[in-house]
């Protein structure tokens, strides 16, 4: 009996043992041959059994919107002084061709004239050039200056005096009474007003304020787009309305929602159509008196074209007709050998010119400072 026992294991032990070498050979049989010399990969091989790291859990792919990279604006401090090279054409004409005749050995009438003229074709205006060459005159003949470089400097004092730097240029975006400071962008279209409009919203960034873009031009469709995609680019949000929509509804939407979310600036970009100066008048009017429900606009900047020259002041005049414009915005500066106009306008609309455009670039807009604009003007040829 023991025998049978002893054989009847030894039997089931042999059994096992067959089945334990034939399995998995059938298994191997089983497998793709593989392809070629090369050592299937991890994803190819079965599961491991007993593997002691937690099974891989398909998770299901989220495609994160796609948000634009917020930029980071260049600092405003001396921004004048980089950009002072785009002025070169104003520069030729100021700097250059003035030095040439201060430099003569004897400033005779002639001489004299012909500082005048420079002066003039760099537009900086008829009255203002001769009452700028008649106190230089007097300053080089009481003074006996004899160096082209002490006339340089007398004459870089007058120009900036011409500038009035005593004049307050600074922008009116501080919050108040619990509101964020209300800017209206103002100017005939073509002048910049847009991008302006997104320049200045990233000069504010820049100097760390919070700012709210209302997109009040709706006369034009592509204005409202653009200002959004400059508001993108810095991260800051643009209230809009339809297309033909009223103005002056997007305009009070747009502090609304400024005073909502706590901003420190709203900037309104206004529509500029000055073929009819009657509706013009009523529109920027309405646009003003429906924004003021909420509290006074703080700062209203026009949008100049330097390019324009003189023109530029007759448009000008048309906005100070309407609305109480606190400061100038000169572009394009580097389009013109006539960077004189910043005088002129100065000097014909007694309103300080606070910025200057300087480049299509984002931040090629400049706070403007008489002395360093001056000695950008004149260049260091002397
Ligand atoms: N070179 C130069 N170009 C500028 C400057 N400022 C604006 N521009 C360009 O002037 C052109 C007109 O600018 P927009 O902002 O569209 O002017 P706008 O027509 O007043 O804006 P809307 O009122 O929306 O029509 C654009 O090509 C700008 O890049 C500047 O300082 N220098």
């Amino acid at each position: 009996m023991e025998y049978v026992v002893a054989s009847l294991i030894l039997l089931a032990v042999l059994v096992v043992g067959a089945i334990g070498l034939v399995v998995p050979r059938r298994r191997r049989r089983e497998l793709p041959p593989p392809a070629g010399p090369s050592v299937p990969s991890v994803d190819e091989l079965p599961p491991l059994i007993g593997e002691p790291e937690a099974p891989v859990v398909e998770e299901p792919v989220v495609e994160a919107p796609a948000r634009p990279t917020i930029e980071t604006p260049e600092p405003t401090a001396g921004r004048l002084v980089r950009l002072r090279a785009r002025l070169s054409r104003s520069q030729s004409v100021l700097g250059r061709g003035l030095l040439s005749v201060l430099s003569r050995d004897h400033l005779d009438d002639d001489a004299w004239e012909e500082i005048e003229d420079s002066l003039i074709s760099a537009d900086v205006g008829v009255e203002a050039t001769q009452a700028l060459v008649e106190r230089l005159k007097e300053r080089v003949r009481v003074l006996g200056t004899r160096t082209v470089s002490e006339v340089r400097a007398q004459l870089a004092e007058e120009l900036t005096a011409a500038l009035d730097p005593g004049m307050d240029r600074s922008l009116r975006t501080t919050p108040h009474d619990g509101r964020p400071a209300v800017v209206l962008v103002v100017g005939v279209n073509g002048a910049g007003k847009t991008t302006t409009c997104g320049k200045v919203a990233r000069v504010l960034i820049a100097d760390g304020r919070t700012v709210l873009l209302g997109a009040a031009d709706t006369f034009r469709a592509a204005a409202a787009e653009q200002l959004s995609t400059w508001g993108e680019r810095v991260g800051a949000e643009t209230v809009r309305g339809p297309e033909g929509g009223d103005p002056a509804s997007v305009a009070f939407d747009a502090v609304k929602r400024g005073i909502e979310i706590g901003v420190d600036t709203v900037l309104i970009d206004t529509a500029g159509r000055l073929q009819n100066k009657v509706g013009l008048m009523d529109e920027l009017g309405k646009v003003k008196r429906v924004v003021e429900k909420h509290g006074p606009v703080d700062e209203t900047l026009l949008i100049l074209d330097a390019t324009t020259g003189q023109n530029g002041l007759e448009q000008a005049r048309v906005f100070t007709d309407v609305v109480d414009v606190t400061g100038v915005v000169l572009t394009k500066l580097d389009g013109t050998a006539k960077g004189g106009i910043v005088i002129a306008v100065q000097n014909k609309l007694g309103i300080p010119v606070k910025l200057v455009g300087l480049g299509e670039g984002p931040d090629d807009l400049a706070p403007f400072e008489p002395a360093a604009f001056v000695e950008a003007l004149l260049g260091t040829d002397a």
